[in-house]
């Protein structure tokens, strides 16, 4: 069998996460196994996000040229899409035109004359904030009447920078807060190092708990453990509890070969707590739209009723969490996501429950976006969109 070309992987990929594959896990798992020069890798990458990051703003450029794009081959729309992608970043037409044909004709060679003529004949068209953004109308709109603007989704299409968290001292460049540091040679085994990629956004989650030596804390959805890792490494006695026992057990294996100790109960986290603690994080499920630049394909996997309907579970988890906050104790809920519903309308239904927690107020050293009872993290410079939410349970009575 001939051996892909860095575009017919491209495009291989692209088909697959049309077909419901992540994005990011099914380039991982493809360029591992290549032994290919790292430029060649770096381009199918940039290809496959550029193509998902730009979708909307691609099929409206391409859209006066095509009578019926959902007819076409998928092969064949995904190299109309990838070609349009290299003229929008500026590609000269020699260097864009020829190797999408060449890609369309060994698989539907009919289409190779389309290919070529729709390609060259690609003109700039001014196109609403919301398709240029390449966002579902939906979250657009939403995001510009709770933000007041969405320009700052602009910054899901930057290139994302590979952040880690460095458990040993190290000589890195340092990222936008402290034990974060900018990973800028190929992937490697990162635990073997004393590291684990993590965005600064989610570690600085973990920060807000300002964990002391001795502390127990309490990481609720804590997932592989990535915030415990941070916790335990404060000196602090992490328990992480998560649904997903899968998870945990990768967790306590990369914990281990970090040099760290922490504890994973596994429990459905909708029912009450065996233990309290005095400080308790929650790093809830949610709809991810601040993840946006890693998992481009995301946005339009999402439904108009997701974040409602993913608050109502993030309110049910957060009551577990406040139950195991002892009296006087911190409780820290964070989501990845910027929707209302998700930060600030989670955080004003459980005060209004809840008048025994008043909100704590913290300095936040990442851009924020906007601040209320918590405080929204802009998608700037590589860090993921956040909500943090940072209580004190002054009174367990009330
Ligand atoms: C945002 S992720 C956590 C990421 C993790 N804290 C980290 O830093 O890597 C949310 C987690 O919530 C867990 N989860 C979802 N529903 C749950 C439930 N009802 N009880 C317990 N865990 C749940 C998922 O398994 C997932 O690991």
């Amino acid at each position: 069998m001939k051996a892909p070309t860095p575009r017919g992987l491209a495009l291989a990929l692209l088909l697959r996460v049309e077909m419901g594959g992540r994005a990011q896990h099914l380039l991982d798992r493809a360029l591992d196994r290549l032994d290919w020069p790292e430029r060649d890798k770096a381009y199918v990458t940039h290809l496959v996000y550029g193509a998902l990051r730009r979708l909307r703003l691609l099929d409206f450029l391409l859209e006066p040229y095509l009578k019926a794009p959902g007819k076409l081959p998928k092969e064949v729309r995904w190299a109309l899409r990838l070609g349009a992608l290299e003229w929008l970043l500026g590609k000269p037409d020699h260097a864009r035109v020829s190797p999408w044909v060449e890609e369309v004709k060994g698989r539907h060679p009919g289409f190779a004359g389309l290919v070529n003529a729709v390609l060259r004949r690609l003109r700039p068209r001014e196109a609403p904030e919301c398709v240029r953004l390449s966002l579902p109308d939906w979250l657009c709109e939403a995001w510009r009447g709770f933000f007041g603007d969405v320009a700052f989704a602009e910054g899901f299409n930057e290139p994302a920078p590979l952040f880690v968290t460095a458990y040993r001292e190290v000589d890195l460049k340092p990222g936008p807060i402290p034990d974060s540091y900018v990973w800028e040679r190929p992937k490697t085994d990162f635990p073997a190092l004393g590291l684990q990629p993590q965005n600064p956004a989610s570690l600085f989650a973990a920060a807000l708990l300002e964990p002391k030596p001795g502390e127990k804390v309490l990481d609720l959805c804590g997932g592989a453990g990535l915030k415990a890792f941070y916790l335990a490494a404060k000196g602090a006695e992490v328990v992480s509890y998560d649904l997903n026992a899968k998870r945990q057990e990768a967790g306590a294996k990369t914990a281990r070969r970090l040099g760290l100790r922490v504890a994973y109960r596994t429990q459905d986290l909708r029912e009450p707590l065996p233990e309290k603690a005095k400080k308790v994080l929650l790093d809830a499920p949610c709809t991810g739209t601040g993840t946006f630049r890693a998992h481009p394909e995301l946005r339009y996997r999402l439904a108009k009723e997701d974040p409602k309907e993913m608050a109502l579970l993030q309110l049910q988890l957060l009551e577990t969490a406040a139950q195991a906050t002892e009296e006087g104790g911190l409780l820290v809920y964070a989501v990845c996501s910027l929707t209302e519903e998700e930060g600030e309308g989670v955080a004003r239904a459980f005060l209004e429950r809840h008048p025994g927690f008043r909100p704590e107020p913290f300095f936040c050293p990442l851009p924020v976006l906007r601040q209320g009872l918590g405080v929204y993290v802009a998608p700037q410079g590589g860090l993921d969109g956040f909500y943090y939410l940072r209580l004190r349970k002054v009174d367990s009575r009330a």
